[in-house]
Parts: structure tokens; C-alpha cells; sequence
């Protein structure tokens, strides 16, 4: 946060104003001219003032200002696109932890300097905020389910860990369908740091620096930091003396992901966007494998094998790492960091219907973590929101959908709001030509996602992307207008509706209808294909159910 120091301004009326200051949006977000046009509408700027000695009543009053404020600024691209500009939100979870973890670094930070006329309102204004945050705790109450398996080799690696310098307060334990993650050992607050890893005992480029293979590797020509990494990786994991020894013993056995997906699951998925992406990603690495062998008969060393086993572990990026500090590094293996389970952000349960799924509703704990601290050179791992003492601690992998989650991680999570389908509406119209100058008509790459977490079902929009049905009401020359009358603005809302059952109602009939597999006896990779296209099964069919049931609306 920049230069947020306690700030007293004079008010008119001669009391004091403890001012707040957010950052200002950044010009160089491609969303900049969205979030403005939201926040100018809102008539919200990036500064709020706050009277030292109003009641709390009122200081709340400005606090749902600040909040609505830090919404706008990270609200991101699918939350833009499903969020009408009416939307005050909460908008997801994600969004809602960012906002207040922004707003009580902020107030805490005016704090530390503030004088005794304006510490009673910041106060005021920050325990709120704690309130809100220690809130969504509730979501916790459906956890994954844990197993008894025997953990020597992950106590070893705590122990390894803690001889290396790192500080946890996590433990590591077995969980049904997601193998190993880590539980709160004591009650972890909000801005506390649940892990902490030396910046010597992560596995990155600068490390590799040191290393005698560094200077063998670095003069060949287009040899990324991952594949050198790759490299000291495969022969670290043989060196008994190695300082990772223990943590390439705790790897796991095997990696079952999308890449591994056997040819039932490939052909169950055929005609899918996962099966596109699992081509490419294969390609991909078909590619990145020459280079492997050609290193493999320069290096002499066996590769190709532990080239496969590695990779998807590999994949695992953390890009913001470094990001100030050290400037290039983006991939780095990080022991013990690597155990944390992903969740996606779900949505705010009491916003989200929860008829839809029935699984563990479950939100990170940890979103942040991208900076290795200058002073205590370590890598630090602060909760976002409160873990109890026994719970789970997640983090936020990032904003996948759950077709990229299967191809590296080899998981599928519920209700995920990244989960959309691309649609392409190969028609567009001059932005004056729209009645609504907030809808960009002009724009053709649209895309819906479960209309379960849509929070309007009826009209205008019935559950559907907003901007979505702008456009076809602007492409089909029916825009919706207060002075028409009834009838005609009805009409205008079928057409659209009509128009969208007759791009789904294909769509959904190209899924098919539910396989009778036997599950039970099916390999993890065709129940995980199968999985992935009953979720696309039921995106299309949320779609062709909300203009049914629109169109219904409509007839009554
Ligand atoms: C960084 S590792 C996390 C530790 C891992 N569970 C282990 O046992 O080593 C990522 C892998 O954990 C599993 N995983 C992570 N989050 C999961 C989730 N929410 N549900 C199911 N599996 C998950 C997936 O197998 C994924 O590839």
C-alpha cells in the first residue's frame, strides 16, 4: 500500500476527519475504463473521509462506501462481464477477501501512526472489517473428509522443515479424493502467517545459480529456467546427499492429471473444450520433450521418465514470486507450500443457492503469498481469512477453470465461477446503434456460466449474462425501451430468449445424455472425463432452463 499514513484533515464544521485513501486504479488495468465507468457511476472516488467523532452508525455508512470502492477495483474480468452495473455486490469470495484484506492493511497501517482523536474511529472502522472477514469461517462446515494413513515420510518433512529454518503453524494430514494438505494446528487469524519458508530452502533459479550444472547448461542456446530446473531437479532427486533429499522422497508417487489421461477418457471427452485443451498441452510438451532428449544425450542421464513423473509438478507456478524482489524468477518448487490443497473462490453462501451442489463449500484461506519478505528473506504465507485450529487450510491456486485444474492438478472442483463457455457471436453493431451506452454492443466474445450463480432469475436478463443479452437485443434490432409498450418489449425479450435455446438446445443435445457407466469400476481418469462433461452437461442445461422458464415468465 502506498503511503497510506494517518492522515487528519480539518472539517468544516472545525472537528478533525481521519482521511482514507485507497490506491488509485491502474491505467495500465485493461479493465481501467470498466472500473471507472462503475466507480464514476457510484460517484466513488479513491479518497473517503471519515469525522473523528461521528457515531458508528456513520462511519459505517462511509466503510460500505470504501468497500463497494475496493470491489470495483478487483472485481476481474468474469466478475465485469456477470456482474450488472447495479451489482453492489458481495461478488464473490474472492473478490470480498481482497477488498477487506486491502482495506485492514490500509486501516492498520493508518493506525500505527494515528493520533488519539482519530485511533476511536479507525478502530471502530477496522474491527468491522475483522468482523466481516472472521464471517466467512461459517463457509466451513462441509470439509473434505480426513484419512488415517501412516505419515512418517511427511512428519520427516516437517522435521526437515523446521531444521531448514521454516515456521508452521500447520500440520500435514491425508484427506479423501485430494491426497495430502495441510490443518491449522492452533486457531490462525486473519493477517497471521500460517507458513513460512526460508528463501534458501525454495527450489528456484537462484539457487540453480549455484549449482556446478548452472554453468554447464547456460550457454545453450533457448534452454528456459524450467527445464534447468527440471534438470537439477532429476539429479538432485538422486543425490544422497543432497539438502531436498527428503523432499523429493515426500513427492508424490505418481501424478494422475489430464496429461495422463488414458484413450477411454480422451474419447469420453471428445467434442469438449477440455479435450482441445489437453491436445495442446500435450503438443505442448511433446515439443518441450525434443528439447529433453537432446539434453538427455548430452547429459547422458535418463530423463524422459522422470522428465513425465515431474513435469505437472513442475507446472506449478507461483508467478507473482519475486515478482518485486529478485525481478525474473517465476517458477520455483517450494517444500512444504506445495502440500496446501487449491479451492476455488466460491461465492458467498448466503448468495449462493446452494441446490446446485451439495459438496464441501470451502474458500481459501490464502490468497496472497507472492513476495519473498526483503528483511527476513523468507517466503511468507498470511491467511486471508481465519483457519480454526483442526480445519483445513487452503489456498488459492488462482483463477482456473476447472479444465485447466484437470489438466495439470488432475481435480475438478464445484461451483466454480471460472468455469464458463466461450461463445462467439460472430455479429456486432455500432455502439451508437445500443440504447444502453454501459453495454459494449461492439464486443462478440461472450460466455456463460451456470445460471445457478446468477442472483436475477426474472427480467431483463432471467438468469443470463447481462451483457450477453444487450448484445442480442441490440444484434437482433429489439432493444428494450421504458416508452414501448408492454407487449413489444415482451416480444423483444423472446426473441432473445428464443435466439439463445436455438444456439443450447443443440449444444446440449452434442453433450448427450449422461453416461450408464459404472462408475465404481471405472478408472480415476474416465470418472474424471465423465465428471468434467456432466459439469458442462449442466451448465448448457442451467442455460436452456433459464429461457424455458423465461419464456414461461413471459407467457403468464
Ligand atoms: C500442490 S499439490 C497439493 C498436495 C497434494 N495433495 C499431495 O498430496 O502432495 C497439488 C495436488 O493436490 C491435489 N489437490 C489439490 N487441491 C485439491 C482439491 N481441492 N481437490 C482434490 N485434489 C486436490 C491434486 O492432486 C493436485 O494435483
Amino acid at each position: 500500500m502506498a503511503a497510506a499514513a494517518a492522515e487528519v484533515a480539518a472539517a468544516g464544521g472545525g472537528g478533525e476527519m481521519v482521511v482514507v485513501r485507497l490506491p488509485p486504479l491502474s491505467q495500465d488495468d485493461p479493465l481501467f475504463q470498466d472500473k471507472k465507468r462503475i466507480l464514476d457511476s457510484r460517484n466513488l472516488s479513491c479518497l473517503f473521509q471519515v469525522p473523528n467523532s461521528c457515531s458508528a452508525a456513520d462511519a459505517f455508512k462511509v466503510l460500505d462506501r470504501m468497500i463497494q470502492a475496493a470491489r470495483i477495483a478487483h472485481m476481474d474480468e468474469l466478475e465485469l462481464y456477470f456482474t450488472g452495473d447495479d451489482d453492489f455486490g458481495p461478488l464473490s469470495t474472492r473478490n470480498e477477501l481482497e477488498s477487506l484484506n486491502l482495506l485492514l492493511k490500509i486501516l492498520n497501517t493508518l493506525l500505527l501512526t494515528a493520533n488519539v482523536g482519530a485511533m476511536g474511529v479507525l478502530q471502530v472502522l477496522r474491527d468491522e472489517i475483522l468482523i466481516r472477514l472472521r464471517s466467512l469461517e461459517l463457509e466451513d462446515n462441509d470439509q473434505m473428509v480426513v484419512q488415517i494413513r501412516n505419515q512418517n515420510m511427511e512428519d520427516s518433512l516437517l522435521k526437515w522443515g523446521e531444521q531448514h529454518g521454516v515456521k508452521t503453524k500447520l500440520q500435514i494430514a491425508f484427506f479423501e479424493g485430494a491426497g495430502r494438505g495441510m490443518v491449522a494446528s492452533e486457531n490462525i487469524d486473519v493477517g497471521d502467517i500460517a507458513l513460512e519458508i526460508p528463501e534458501s530452502s525454495i527450489i528456484s533459479e537462484e539457487l540453480l545459480c549455484q549449482s556446478g550444472m548452472f554453468l554447464a547448461l547456460k550457454d545453450l542456446d533457448s534452454i528456459t529456467t524450467e527445464t534447468m530446473l527440471l534438470l537439477w531437479s532429476i539429479r538432485e532427486r538422486y543425490n544422497p546427499s543432497s539438502k531436498f533429499k527428503i523432499y523429493f522422497e515426500a513427492l508424490p508417487a505418481n501424478f494422475n492429471t489430464g496429461l495422463s489421461f488414458g484413450i477411454d477418457a480422451l474419447a469420453a471427452l471428445e467434442g469438449t473444450l477440455l479435450f482441445d485443451e489437453l491436445m495442446q498441452a500435450r503438443q505442448a510438451i511433446y515439443c518441450y520433450g525434443i528439447v529433453i532428449l537432446i539434453l538427455q544425450i548430452t547429459i547422458q542421464l535418463h530423463l524422459r521418465q522422470q522428465y513425465d513423473e515431474l513435469f505437472p509438478m513442475l507446472c506449478i507456478k507461483f508467478p507473482d514470486i519475486f515478482k518485486q524482489d529478485v525481478g525474473k524468477l517465476t517458477t520455483c518448487l517450494i517444500p512444504i507450500a506445495g502440500l496446501l490443497n487449491h479451492s476455488v473462490c466460491n461465492f458467498i453462501p448466503e448468495l449462493i443457492p446452494k441446490f446446485s451442489f451439495n459438496g464441501p463449500q470451502v474458500s481459501p484461506h490464502i490468497l496472497n503469498y507472492g513476495r519473498v519478505d526483503k528483511v527476513t528473506k523468507s517466503l511468507k504465507f498470511p491467511l486471508s481469512r481465519p483457519c480454526k485450529a483442526g480445519e483445513q487450510c487452503f489456498l488459492s491456486y488462482g483463477k482456473h477453470p476447472g479444465s485447466h485444474l484437470i489438466t495439470f492438478y488432475g481435480f475438478l472442483p464445484r461451483d466454480n465461477p471460472y468455469d464458463v463457455i466461450p461463445l462467439d457471436l460472430d455479429t456486432s453493431v455500432d455502439e451508437e446503434d445500443s440504447s444502453s451506452p454501459s453495454v459494449t454492443t461492439s464486443q462478440t466474445s461472450h460466455m456463460v456460466r451456470g445460471t445457478w450463480l446468477s442472483r436475477l432469475r426474472g427480467p431483463p436478463t432471467y438468469g443470463l449474462p447481462h451483457r450477453l443479452v444487450s448484445h442480442l437485443h441490440a444484434i437482433l434490432g429489439c432493444n428494450q425501451n421504458e416508452s414501448a409498450p408492454e407487449a413489444d418489449n415482451k416480444e423483444n425479450d423472446r426473441m432473445v430468449l428464443e435466439t439463445l435455446l436455438s444456439i443450447f438446445t443443440p449444444m446440449l443435445e452434442g453433450l448427450g445424455e449422461p453416461d450408464d457407466f459404472d462408475r465404481e469400476n471405472a478408472c480415476w481418469d474416465v470418472n474424471l472425463a465423465l465428471d468434467y462433461k456432466d459439469l458442462q452437461r449442466r451448465i448448457v442445461l442451467s442455460i436452456v432452463t433459464s429461457c424455458t422458464s423465461g419464456l414461461a415468465m413471459l407467457d403468464s
